[in-house]
């Protein structure tokens, strides 16, 4: 049973997609996120302080809920912030596509960055189920869970700058996207849908062929890269510098910018200039590209994403799919 859910971005700088997804009839927007491997929510197990202005999961309200005694989770994001608690099972669906005995996570505490991020009610995890945090044992995500029931075991990222789009489960859309799909493998090992870039391009200048590890993660709205990438990016930025009180690279607002192309395999992804204008910060705007300094490997994250059409390829050799749109 294949299916298609919108993903709204929640403000005006794209800076997380929600989409609604219904446990047992009860619908919450979660963030799809390719970066992590939980399906957790806001729940009635929340003080009232941390569940104040969010859309709240009661499970007594489920008749298909089943929970799961001494089952824990606890999660920490990239980002600092995390949610923790407990586990049951229920019926969910997104889309068309339904899926029952799927671990459902119940918080019982969540940082500050997701209280006041009232807009979303929890993450629905698209990773590998080897990252899962559930104790004692590790859960299955919905993909995993949904895949035997697709008709193919794919899921499709449509995301767009400013405007909804979709996440499609089961089928490659071909009127989303045009000219060929390029394919490059995925390395499983670390739980993420992990690969190998081919290189940059900065405007209209020269590729620079180099080996990028990166993740593809729709969980982050930013592409961060390495530093030689990143100078070479803003070098062609007038009045773009470093500004540690801001953690990253800012500019003028006025500033016209580059367009950003990252190669992968032959094809050249080519992200438009003015995505990479994230958000105003101050007198300054703030970059979409920042250093990946301190993470450990690239993210090709929201700002990248929406500027293709992914298809993430969950057969028995993973694969991530990119095309032009
Ligand atoms: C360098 S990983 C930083 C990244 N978190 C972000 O990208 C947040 C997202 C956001 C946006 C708006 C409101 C709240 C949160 O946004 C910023 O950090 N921004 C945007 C706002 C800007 N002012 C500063 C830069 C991150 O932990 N993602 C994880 C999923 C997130 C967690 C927070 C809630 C939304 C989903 C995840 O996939 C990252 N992961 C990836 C691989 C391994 C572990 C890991 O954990």
């Amino acid at each position: 049973n294949d299916g298609s859910v919108t993903a709204t971005p929640v403000d005006a700088y794209d800076s997380e997609y929600l989409c609604p997804v219904s446990i047992d009839g009860q619908i919450l927007a979660l963030e799809f996120d390719s970066g992590s491997s939980d399906l957790w929510v806001f729940s009635t197990s929340l003080p009232l302080s941390q569940q104040k202005g969010h859309v709240i999961f009661d499970p007594s309200k489920s008749k298909n809920w089943k929970a799961l005694s001494g089952y824990t989770w606890n999660i920490t994001y990239g980002d600092k912030s995390g949610a923790s608690g407990t586990v049951g099972t229920d019926v969910v669906t997104v889309g068309g596509t339904s899926v029952s005995g799927q671990a459902v996570e119940i918080a019982t505490q969540v940082s500050s960055q997701f209280v006041s991020d009232t807009a979303n009610n929890g993450l629905l995890g698209l990773a590998f189920s080897s990252i899962n945090t559930v104790k004692p044992q590790k859960q299955k995500t919905f993909f995993d869970l949904a895949k035997p029931s697709l008709s193919s075991p794919v899921f499709t990222a449509d995301l767009k700058h400013h405007a909804p789009g979709t996440y499609d489960f089961g089928t490659i859309n071909s009127a989303k996207y045009t000219g060929a799909i390029t394919y490059t493998n995925v390395v499983t090992s670390k739980g993420f849908w992990e690969f190998t870039g081919s290189g940059y391009a900065v405007g209209n200048g020269s590729f620079v062929s180099s080996s990028i590890d990166a993740i593809a993660d729709t969980g982050t709205t930013l592409i961060y890269l390495p530093d030689a990438v990143v100078t070479a990016y803003y070098q062609q930025v007038s009045g773009a510098s470093y500004d540690s009180s801001q953690g990253g690279y800012t500019f003028p607002c006025s500033a016209t910018l580059p367009n950003l192309t990252l190669g992968i395999g032959s094809y050249r992804a080519v992200v438009p200039g003015q995505y990479i204008n994230y958000s105003p910060r101050g007198s300054k705007c703030f970059g979409g590209v920042q250093s990946n300094t301190g993470i450990g490997f690239s993210i090709y994250g929201d700002v990248f994403l929406k500027s293709q059409f992914v298809i993430f390829d969950g057969s028995s050799t993973p694969r991530l799919g990119f095309a032009s749109k």
